[in-house]
């Protein structure tokens, strides 16, 4: 099967000499199309750096990085931007939408900025996957941390990404609106074939995903698939937190 996301041997040093911080060391992963992927690992352990790395925000100091059939490592910055916004969707706890906007034109903003045209009928059919459909000329202060949150997911998905790279989307959420994301974003996975990467501390979070990554001072150290809380809970605890 293709990779939505394929990372091999990828390595990343920030500064040099004697300030050299390794953050990932030849970590090698491929996301298989259509599977939602949670990454866990203490403080410090490389998850920002992974989900950097994989998402074309930062380079890899060696190995390389495919995002579908686009190899990053030799792209430009124009390139890697376009590459970005076409094939990534992202996902962040604070939901960070545009507070002057209205629903449907925070969820429209990602297709124009690609120079694309809107194609209203999937923008409505998004909307309404995310439970949104009926507060489409809403701005973000009206709206529920769950159902601001509901709309960056839309958002995220609007493109048709590769990956959407999720960065401790519930972390901001009460338990149950979190669970209701984690959820929806299952049902995104079933449904449409997405592919969704998601960094968080939640080993509740974690169990909903098909497979969880581990990693541990820069390198994979293990996987589960279809993990449970418990053994996620046990596996951190085991790798120094929790
Ligand atoms: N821009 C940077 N310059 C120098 N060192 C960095 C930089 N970014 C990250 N690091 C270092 O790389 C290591 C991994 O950091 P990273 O942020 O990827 O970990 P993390 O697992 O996401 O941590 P947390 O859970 O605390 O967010 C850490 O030692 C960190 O200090």
């Amino acid at each position: 099967m293709t990779s939505a996301l394929l990372l091999d041997s990828v390595t990343k040093t920030y500064g040099t000499g004697e300030n050299a911080v390794t953050a990932l060391r030849e970590v090698s992963l491929g996301l298989p199309r259509g599977t939602f992927t949670a990454v866990m690992g203490p403080s410090g352990s490389g998850k920002s750096t992974f989900l950097h790395c994989a998402a074309g925000l930062d380079r890899p100091t060696s190995g390389s990085v495919r995002l579908g059939d686009v190899e990053l490592s030799g792209l430009k910055e124009a390139a890697l931007t376009a590459v970005r916004r076409e094939r990534v969707g992202f996902v962040f706890q604070a939901y960070n939408l545009m507070s002057a906007l209205t629903v449907e034109q925070n969820v429209e903003l990602v297709p124009r900025l690609s120079g694309r045209q809107v194609d209203r009928d999937w923008l409505l059919d998004l909307l309404g996957r995310v439970g949104m459909r009926d507060r489409i000329d809403r701005r973000p202060a009206q709206l529920s941390g769950g159902q601001q949150q509901r709309v960056a997911i839309a958002r995220a998905l609007v493109n048709r990404p590769e990956v959407v790279m999720a960065d401790e989307p519930t972390g901001a959420l009460d338990t149950r609106t979190g669970r209701q994301v984690l959820e929806l974003f299952r049902r995104l996975v079933a449904e449409l074939g997405q592919t969704v990467l998601m960094v968080t501390h939640d080993p509740v979070a974690a169990s909903y995903a098909d497979s969880v990554v581990f990693l541990a001072d820069g390198r994979i150290a293990g996987q589960l698939r279809n993990p449970t809380a418990a053994e996620v809970s046990d596996r951190m605890t085991h790798l120094g937190e929790v």
